[in-house]
């Protein structure tokens, strides 16, 4: 998901820093007409600065996405992805905000360039924002393998795709990811780069058959979006959404294994990379 997306001329925030943005403002603007002190709505502006700066500054201090990255997020954001699924078009209520965008893809960019990493394995596609990013750092010998459940929005990204001269590095499987798992394992396929980005509950299943399956290369890396989860796993217990309890047990699980280490990094929404400890 990207961290705010513009919904007609409504900002939705979808991530722990853009929420707690939001909240500020509006303690801000209580504030200021309650009696409270000068010396306390100093602070408070000052909070509120310190967090709203944020987002904005890491997009301006980092590399610009390409032309058809740029493309891609624009023609996501002017999808009618609720009429697409009232009319059946989609199996299921995709949103723009499933995206991830310009900082996380640069981010993964990076991961690929830093780790060398040939053969990228994306579980949960959308509209290929992150598979496309991936494929941007890949040698012209790499590929990205990504997998998609909804056949409508595989489509999308496969149209976004042929705009880009790294689209030819990826090939969609458009299945149930746990499904396309079985088949790559079986096919004895490995990934030096895993990128899990798909159904939440599943996320413990996904971690699992990469680790038991082989699908992991020896020397290889998983990360894993949104294990902040907008602040569900650290909140209180009783507050969690489905999504929420099934991210804060994926983060328990993957803390206990003690086959690989791992860091949660507060990027956005959560991003934890994981590497298997090979004895
Ligand atoms: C958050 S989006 C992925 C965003 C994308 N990685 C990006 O960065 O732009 C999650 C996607 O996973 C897909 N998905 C959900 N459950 C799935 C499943 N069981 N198998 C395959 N894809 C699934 C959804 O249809 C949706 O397109």
């Amino acid at each position: 998901m990207s961290d705010s997306v513009v919904k007609g001329d409504r900002a939705r925030p979808v991530t722990p820093l853009g929420i707690l943005v939001e909240k500020l403002e509006k303690v801000v603007k209580m504030a200021e007409t309650a009696t409270v002190s000068a010396e306390i709505n100093n602070a408070l502006q000052e909070v509120y600065q310190l967090a709203a700066g944020i987002d904005p500054y890491l997009e301006e201090m980092t590399t610009q996405e390409s032309p058809a990255l740029a493309a891609l997020a624009k023609k996501t954001s002017e999808e009618p992805w609720s009429k697409r699924f009232s009319d059946r078009a989609t199996v299921r209520q995709l949103e723009q905000e499933m995206l991830s965008g310009h900082i996380e893809g640069q981010t993964l960019k990076m991961f690929v360039y830093m780790t060398g990493a040939k053969n990228i394995l994306e579980i949960g596609m959308f509209t290929g924002y992150s598979a496309l990013a991936m494929a941007e750092a890949l040698p012209e010998n790499g590929r990205v393998v990504a997998c998609e459940v909804d056949e409508y929005v595989a489509n999308f990204a496969k149209n976004c795709f042929q705009e880009s001269p790294h689209g030819s590095k990826i090939s969609v499987e458009v299945a149930p990811a746990l499904q396309t798992l079985d088949k790559l394992a079986a096919a004895g396929e490995s990934f030096d780069l895993v990128f899990i980005d798909a159904d939440k509950k599943e996320y413990v299943d996904y971690f699992k058959m990469l680790l038991d399956k082989g699908l992991l290369a020896e020397n290889g890396f998983i990360c894993v979006d949104n294990t902040l989860l907008q602040g569900e796993p650290y909140l209180p217990a009783e507050k969690r959404s489905v999504n929420g309890e099934a991210i804060a047990q994926f983060n328990h699980i993957v803390a206990q294994d003690p086959r690989v280490e791992q860091v949660l990094l507060p990027l956005r929404d959560g991003l934890t990379v994981i590497r298997r400890i090979n004895r």
